[in-house]
């Protein structure tokens, strides 16, 4: 708690009063308390605090003593001097850490007389004589403190303090209350002003303080000086730096011109004749460049924009008469086959040579699994339109700024893909492939394929712009063409303006003539194999290569493995083995290694619940197999093999529609009560869904249920309704293309499938017996003739 000024007045005179008895004494490490000056001091010694304690019984009264060494923990009365101050209690906060913190306000200097440690108490004590300073000299006395006056003027002016002060000293009436205001201000140590305190005379008093402030003063002259002498230091290093600046420059103005990249660059925009909004564009930019330092990342940043300018081909145009029959044999001469997807790139370059609005055209996309020659299509269209050719890989591109460019704010920033295809191809009509089309994502980075509405839009893309190039870029006259492996992942939009050309994949009989008109005669050039006959693959050797080594619907892993046989002979020739290598399965073993794939995938017959299925995939037709196994349980019906919503549902349907026909073969349909229906589609780790298992899943559990095994190469595709009716599938070229690859004899597909089957190419037709139901009974009927004999139709009406 603080008391007021009028309480310590009244306390001074108690004081005057009663001198006799002892004060409690708190030593002070390294702070002195003058009388008239509040101070606030931690106090966290036992010994201080308990004079602390005491001092509430003497008014809060507490001597205050500098003990001689600070560092001193315990300190005893030789500790001390003999000259203190007596202060007056005005707070006391207690810390979190045990200290208080006390405010003290100086009373009086006082004499300390028998200070004593009070050993049970466990603090100081000491009797006290109020101290006076006489002076010797009153008329020195007056110079004395006139000087010193004056002296503690100059201080104030020199330390920055509060004038407010000199007027308080001003009006102070004696010169020792003058000399105790200016004693807390004048920085000197807790030491030094405790030797002012013992001075024994006035005039001593007011001379050591003088002699402080006149070397506080002298020190800050010092210091000035120093101040001033760095600072003209520094001045001059600023003037060196600039004059050496300006004579770099001068320096520069002076030399040929060669060194002036800005202008270099200025002369090269120049020379190629922009239009007036790029010009202006690269003016603006130009003037930028002048302001920077060169090996600034903002100069790099405008340096590496004016060079993108620089490099795009800028009214350059490739011939662009469309001759039809060069395109038609050029595409013959690069592509075995094909014909319906030639015919259709012709009818296109027809439409486009007719109207000559090729930006008005829909883009043509080209889906089929990989393999199937689908990018070098489209280079061999470039060629034969003689167009160049640029490809732009969309597979994994999230981000729109892909597309259209990073802005320039970013150091390292580019152009999108599409100006990059424009600068790649050297001109402004190349062909552009936009490859992978169906593998574009989108994330919270922007939706990419919007961007590529903009592009691909014949209404908009006569003026793109780029994010990084900031103008207008016509892509009108681009001819794009797209691929994809699967038409049903190609972002709905884009599909929208796209027409899809699809190619199925090949038939063995394809792959060979594949293999021996084009790929042999490719890779034995490449290799460097100039005499066709040092290297000769018969059909005997690939169609073990085919079927032993490769499983695919395209031809690129056959290109691969002919290109290892080739390779390792080449290698063995220049090992010094001579003479023509006329392969064999035999030799072809040999040179790729134990055969991959064994004859055909079908499982050994005999196998109760197993059926022969067919998928499609985005990489082409598939064998599925269903395999169901009855144990004994409680009707659980357990999926497994990674199956997708569609096709358990698929299995549901077909166990109610077996369910239905048990009776008929005799089983008691209270078994599937009893019964754990356990259904797996291997490959278990692909994922599988669709519809177009039913039948197979349907046959499946019969065949479990009447323990009637069902021969594998008999393959089944369609889907079931509920009430047993075939509906149609898709897919039906790749399906078919997998089953004669996996050696299926016989095939059975619904009804409502008859129109595709006609489009089948011949092998597909003769080397499968294709057969078309309408209802799962009459299937049914064929599978298990021991079934009440019952017709499908009568079936229908049950
Ligand atoms: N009908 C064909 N005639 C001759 N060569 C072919 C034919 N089909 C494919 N090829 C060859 O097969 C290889 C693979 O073809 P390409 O790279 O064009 O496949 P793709 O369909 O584009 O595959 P992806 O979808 O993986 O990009 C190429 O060397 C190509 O020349």
């Amino acid at each position: 708690m603080k008391k007021s000024n009028s309480e310590t007045e009244n306390l001074l005179e108690t004081i005057a009063l009663d001198l006799s008895h002892d004060f409690p004494l708190l030593a002070l490490r390294d702070a002195l308390v003058t009388p008239g000056s509040s101070t606030r001091i931690l106090v966290g010694r036992e010994a201080s605090q308990n004079a602390l304690k005491a001092s509430h019984l003497y008014h809060d009264l507490l001597l205050l003593a500098l003990q001689k060494d600070p560092d001193k923990e315990s300190v005893e009365p030789e500790d001390l001097p003999k000259v203190g101050v007596l202060a007056h209690v005005q707070s006391v906060m207690p810390m979190p850490n045990g200290c208080w913190r006390v405010l003290v306000e100086g009373v009086v200097i006082v004499d300390l007389i028998n200070t004593e440690l009070l050993k049970d108490q466990n603090y100081l004590s000491a009797k006290i004589l109020l101290r006076s300073y006489d002076s010797v000299d009153r008329s020195l006395l007056k110079l004395v403190s006139t000087e010193g006056v004056h002296l503690f003027e100059q201080y104030v002016n020199a330390q920055n303090i509060s004038v407010e002060i000199l007027s308080e000293i001003e009006s102070k009436k004696d010169v020792f209350s003058k000399y105790l205001a200016m004693l807390p201000y004048i920085r000197v140590s807790a030491q030094q002003k405790q030797q002012v305190l013992e001075e024994k005379s006035l005039d001593e008093f007011c001379k050591r303080v003088n002699a402080y402030l006149q070397a506080a003063l002298d020190v800050e002259g010092v210091v000035e000086h120093v101040r001033d002498d760095v600072q003209q230091k520094m001045q001059q290093n600023q003037k060196d730096w600039f004059i050496g600046e300006q004579i770099r420059m001068l320096q520069n103005e002076l030399s040929d011109g060669d060194t002036d990249e800005v202008e270099k660059l200025v002369q090269k925009v120049k020379a190629k004749h922009f239009s007036k909004a790029i010009q202006e564009k690269l003016d603006e930019e130009f003037g930028r460049m002048r302001l920077m330092q060169p090996a600034s990342p903002e100069y790099a940043v405008s340096r590496n924009f004016i060079d993108w300018f620089l490099a795009m081909p800028f009214g350059v145009y490739t011939d662009t008469a469309l001759d039809l029959k060069k395109v038609k044999k050029k595409l013959d001469a690069d592509h075995f086959g094909l014909d319906k997807v030639k015919d259709r790139i012709l009818e296109y370059i027809a439409v486009l040579k007719q109207t000559n609005a090729e930006n008005k055209a829909p883009i043509i996309c080209l889906v089929g699994p990989p393999g199937v020659g689908k990018t070098t299509l489209v280079r061999s269209i470039a060629e034969s339109l003689g167009r160049n050719y640029a490809r732009v890989t969309l597979g994994g591109v999230r981000d729109e700024a892909e597309i259209r460019g990073h802005r320039r704010t970013y150091i390292g920033s580019m152009p999108g893909r599409f100006i990059q295809a424009l600068r790649h191809a050297k001109c402004m009509n190349p062909v552009i492939l936009l490859d992978e089309i169906d593998k574009m994502g989108n994330d919270y980075r922007g939706d990419p394929a919007s961007a590529m509405l903009e592009i691909l839009d014949p209404e908009l893309n006569s003026d793109f712009t780029d994010h990084f190039m900031e103008v207008g870029f016509d892509f009108s006259k681009v001819l794009f063409i797209a691929t994809a492996n699967s038409e049903e992942t190609i972002p709905a939009a884009l599909e929208d303006r796209m027409e899809v050309v699809r190619l199925p994949g090949y038939y063995p009989h394809e792959k060979l003539s594949i293999a021996k008109d084009y790929l042999v005669p490719r890779v034995l050039k490449n290799c460097g194999v100039t005499d066709s006959e040092t290297i000769v693959f018969n059909d005997e050797s690939i169609q073990t290569i085919l079927k032993e080594y490769t499983r695919e619907a395209g031809v690129r892993e056959l290109e691969r493995q002919i290109e290892t046989i080739v390779r390792k002979r080449v290698k063995e020739t220049l090992m010094g083995k001579s003479g023509k290598l006329k392969l064999t399965p035999k030799l072809v073993e040999k040179y790729l290694g134990v055969p991959r794939f064994m004859g055909n995938r079908l499982p050994k017959p005999g196998h109760c619940g197993v059926i022969t299925g067919l998928a499609w995939t985005s990489v082409g037709g598939e064998i599925l197999l269903i395999e169901t196994k009855l144990l004994s349980g409680r009707g659980h019906l357990l999926l497994t093999g990674k199956l997708g919503d569609v096709m358990k549902e698929s299995a549901q349907i077909a166990l109610s529609l077996v369910r239905e026909r048990l009776q008929r073969f005799g089983v008691d349909p209270a078994i599937v009560r009893k019964t754990d229906i356990h259904i797996h589609v291997p490959e278990g780790a692909v994922p599988k869904d669709g519809p177009s298992a039913g039948i197979a899943l349907t046959l499946s559990l019969l065949s479990a249920f009447t323990r009637t095994p069902v021969s594998p190469d008999i393959a089944f595709t369609g889907e079931v309704s509920l009430s047993g009716d075939l509906l149609p599938i898709g897919g039906l070229n790749e399906k078919a293309l997998a089953a004669l690859d996996a050696g299926v004899k016989t095939l059975y597909l619904p009804t409502q499938n008859e129109k595709d089957v006609v489009e089948l190419p011949a092998p597909a037709k003769k080397g499968l017996k294709i057969h078309t139901k309408e209802h799962i009974d009459e299937l049914i009927a064929i599978l298990f003739p021991q079934a009440k004999k019952k017709t499908a139709a009568k079936a229908k009406k049950d």
